[in-house]
């Protein structure tokens, strides 16, 4: 069977979407999402969504990473089913839509390529060593460091994603450093097993734990550089709580075409 699939990419972390309103995709094969992930021998991507109906919302988002697994939230993907969503007319620039996480409010500009995504509210920071951990609808392991650009993100990032306490669930692995006025952010991401040249909920994560670090709190704005361009999070914080969360940045169409299934 032929269908039609979107190839879209947020800051550089890409995905490939599917409008599965009629439920013609059977996705529960990891091995078929697996495939079409593969850079290669597919079509290429970080991961892959199904666009689907939901009574209450205006759509459902169904998240596989590149091994085929279904995932925990996955921000940047978010941010592009709004736009893929706005392409196919199914909302304007405001939706409610249902995700593995649970309902998000997100608005897309008139042009269709910038979106602001609320992510959920986080009441736990915890640490290890010296690192924060915390889930933003993913979970992530946050470590300040120096030198980014010339870390190895890749086998750093994999060692800590493998080790003893993290082994068995996996964990996002996020290097950061005081960029200007906000932070560089580099991630190795768990089910993509690579570094991504970007990584929603990591980026949200980040800038909470460098709120909490710097002990900063009330209405926070923090730009986030990464490899893949530049996203947004703003936030409230009480010194407890993190509440009012919003991802912010591009969203864009990179090309469409069909494939057999
Ligand atoms: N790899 C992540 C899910 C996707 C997260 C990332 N692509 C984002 O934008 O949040 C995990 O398995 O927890």
């Amino acid at each position: 069977m032929k269908i039609q699939f979107y190839k879209y990419q947020g800051a550089g972390n890409d995905f490939i979407l599917v409008d599965n309103r009629e439920n013609i995709v059977d996705h529960t094969n990891p091995k078929l999402i697996e495939h079409l992930c593969d850079r290669r021998f597919g079509i290429g991507g970080d991961g892959m969504m199904f666009l689907q109906n939901k009574a209450g919302y205006d759509f459902e988002m169904v998240y596989y990473n590149a091994d085929g697994q279904p995932s925990s939230m996955c921000g940047n993907g978010g941010r592009c089913i709004v736009a893929f969503a706005k392409f196919l007319n199914i909302i304007k620039t405001d939706t409610e839509f249902l995700a593995v996480d649970g309902p998000h409010h997100a608005k897309i500009s008139d042009t269709g390529d910038w979106v602001s995504l609320q992510m959920i509210d986080v009441h736990e920071l915890n640490t290890d060593l010296d690192a924060y951990v915390l889930n933003t609808g993913s979970p992530h392991y946050v470590k300040l460091v120096e030198d980014l650009e010339h870390r190895d993100v890749f086998h750093e990032g994999k060692a800590i994603r493998n080790n003893a306490t993290y082994r068995e669930k996996g964990i996002n692995v996020n290097f950061v450093e005081p960029a200007g006025d906000g932070y560089f952010v580099r991630t190795f991401e768990r089910g993509v097993e690579d570094e991504t040249f970007a990584c929603g909920t990591g980026v949200t994560a980040v800038a909470l734990a460098m709120a909490s670090h710097n002990q900063k709190t009330g209405h926070i704005v923090t730009p986030i550089k990464v490899l893949g361009g530049n996203l947004n999070i703003r936030f409230n914080y009480d010194g407890k709580a993190f509440t009012d969360i919003f991802l912010e940045g591009p969203a864009v169409q990179v090309f469409d075409g069909e494939v057999e299934i």
